[in-house]
């Protein structure tokens, strides 16, 4: 018997099983069950597209909604941001297959969503990410939120960022060291020096360890597989047939992220518990010798600190956080480092101020350097990042072109009614901060890289919640201070030692908008000495 007739054989003798030794009127009972929740689904359905009716949609297909579209990419950033401006102006429905999600990028419905994180709480939008960074405070609400964001943001506190200032420095001598075999040999990629950067310096703040630890091969594989596990979840949003757990288990993206998942874990795990050994080992030895003033922040908070039960945390739990710092502290602060040095490279101007162009542009990012630093290359403290107002304007315009978290999601819990329009109960909101900050209604001429536009006039002027490279409300970032100072001690050691120089337009970045906002042909720069 061939394999064909097998299995029709099988299937009869299963369908005689179930329905066979049924009563008819048992028969007729399941085929009327399924017909009314059928039309139950179809009703339900209909009521639920009748509510977002009102929020303009671009036209997309049957099942595929507008997938293809967005699996192919923007031909160009700006066609994309002009299809968002001129046919929806200010908010719209985008289908991931036939899944709605209402993309919002005006400040007054960003406002009306980020302060009501009881309604409208980051729900189940951020469920790719748990195989990676499991329940930790990116991705919980309530009661979890609240104890370990206490736990947290004693980290990020203003003192303990000051401690931090030899780390940051030691951090960007080392980058500088690694530029060195770059400098006058033309266009390199900075994306892994730049990393590998930002990974030392959570390594040392947030748990205590010297990047010695780490081979320069562990260290390139580990900011990698970040890199990675953020493209794995974008993708995993937009291919929405392996948005079900069931499918995506036997795809080949699973087997990839297990593979980065494995690197990220296991340097975890190694760093969490070496740290736990020489933290009992020190509590043990004596009472004396156990300084509570030179504890490891973070790690140690997460050691000796006990949950709302009782308990102490579990090595899951406690590594789940370390991801989570990992993730949202590295990347962020890479590719902020990474589009700084690329703009100011295109915009010599406002990197170097020459003498005749001086008269123009006062303040310059260099000029304003050497008037802090002088001619000396010694460390960077806290009053000089607080003298370097220019460089924070520059900063912040990077931000607003290219925010590092280009876009949130948020998943109301229910209908939220909005006068000319709904949030409909359990539909995915995704807050885009990238076309938030290139809304013409807030930023004129928004493509344009102008740091005048945070000047002290200029900031006052803007309505809030209009831009919001940290998100705003209980659910903003806590690093935003620690990515301000590592951002500006990095900039200062660059800057003043090298002149940045970028060939390509700012125009012909092309843009991958995954979880975080990068430029797909890697941050290319070149590297002129300064003295
Ligand atoms: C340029 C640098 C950074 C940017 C632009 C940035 C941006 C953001 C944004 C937009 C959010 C909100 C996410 C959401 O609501 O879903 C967020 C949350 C968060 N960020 Fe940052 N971040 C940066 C650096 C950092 C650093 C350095 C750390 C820590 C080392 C950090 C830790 C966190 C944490 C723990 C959250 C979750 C907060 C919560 O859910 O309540 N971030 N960040």
């Amino acid at each position: 018997m061939d394999l064909t007739a097998k299995i029709i054989k099988i299937v009869d003798f299963m369908g005689s099983t179930i329905f066979g030794t049924f009563h008819i009127r048992a028969k007729m009972f399941i085929y009327y069950s399924i017909a009314v929740l059928l039309v139950y689904m179809i009703i339900k359905r209909k009521f639920y597209l009748s509510k977002i009716k009102s929020i303009p949609c671009k036209k997309s297909l049957p099942l595929f909604g507008h997938t293809l579209i967005l699996l192919a990419g923007p031909k160009s950033i700006g066609n994309l941001v002009k299809t968002f401006q001129q046919e929806c102006k200010r908010i719209c429905t985008v289908w991931f297959g036939p899944v709605p999600c209402i993309v919002v990028y005006n400040a007054e419905d960003m406002q009306t969503i980020l302060r009501n994180s009881k309604e409208i709480p980051k729900g189940q939008s951020y469920n790719f990410l748990r195989p990676w960074l499991g329940e930790s405070i990116l991705i919980s609400d309530g009661q979890k939120f609240r104890q370990n964001k206490k736990i947290l943001v004693q980290t990020f506190h203003k003192t303990n960022l000051l401690d931090f200032l030899p780390i940051f420095n030691d951090n960007a001598d080392n980058l500088i060291q690694n530029f060195a075999k770059h400098v006058g040999k033309g266009e390199f990629a900075t994306d892994l020096y730049l990393a590998t950067g930002a990974m030392f310096n959570l390594l040392g703040t947030t748990l205590g360890v010297h990047r010695d630890i780490l081979t320069e091969e562990e260290a390139f594989n580990y900011s990698l597989s970040v890199e990675k596990m953020g493209e794995f979840v974008f993708t995993r949003n937009i291919k929405f047939w392996l948005r079900p757990d069931i499918f995506f288990y036997f795809s080949n993206l699973k087997k990839k992220q297990d593979d980065h998942l494995n690197i990220l874990n296991n340097l975890t795990e190694r760093v969490i518990l070496s740290k736990k050994k020489e933290f009992d080992e020190r509590k043990s030895s004596s009472i004396t010798e156990f300084d509570e003033n030179k504890k490891v922040l973070f790690l140690e908070n997460f050691f000796s600190a006990t949950k709302l039960n009782g308990e102490p945390f579990t090595l899951k739990e406690i590594k789940d956080e370390v991801m989570t710092m990992m993730f949202a502290g590295q990347d962020t602060t890479t590719v902020t480092l990474g589009f700084v040095l690329s703009l100011l490279g295109i915009h010599q101007d406002v990197q170097v101020s020459m003498h005749f162009i001086e008269l123009l542009f006062n303040n310059k990012v260099y000029k304003e350097l050497e008037e802090i630093l002088g001619y000396s290359d010694r460390d960077i403290n806290y009053e000089d990042t607080q003298k370097m107002v220019y460089l924070e304007q520059v900063i912040k315009e990077t931000w607003r072109l290219y925010p590092p978290i280009n876009s949130i999601m948020r998943v109301p819990i229910k209908d939220i009614n909005l006068g000319q329009y709904v949030f409909p109960k359990g539909t995915t909101l995704l807050c885009s901060i990238f076309l938030l900050h290139r809304n013409e209604e807030y930023y004129h001429d928004s493509h344009r890289f102008n740091p005048e536009r945070f000047n002290s006039d200029n900031d006052k002027n803007r309505p809030p919640y209009s831009f919001l490279p940290f998100s705003e409300g209980v659910r903003k970032c806590i690093g935003s201070k620690y990515a301000m100072l590592v951002v500006k001690v990095f900039l200062a050691k660059i800057l003043s030692q090298y002149r940045v120089i970028c060939n390509q337009k700012q125009r012909d970045f092309k843009l991958s908008l995954q979880l975080t906002v990068r430029r797909k042909e890697g941050f290319l720069i070149s590297l002129e000495p300064r003295k």
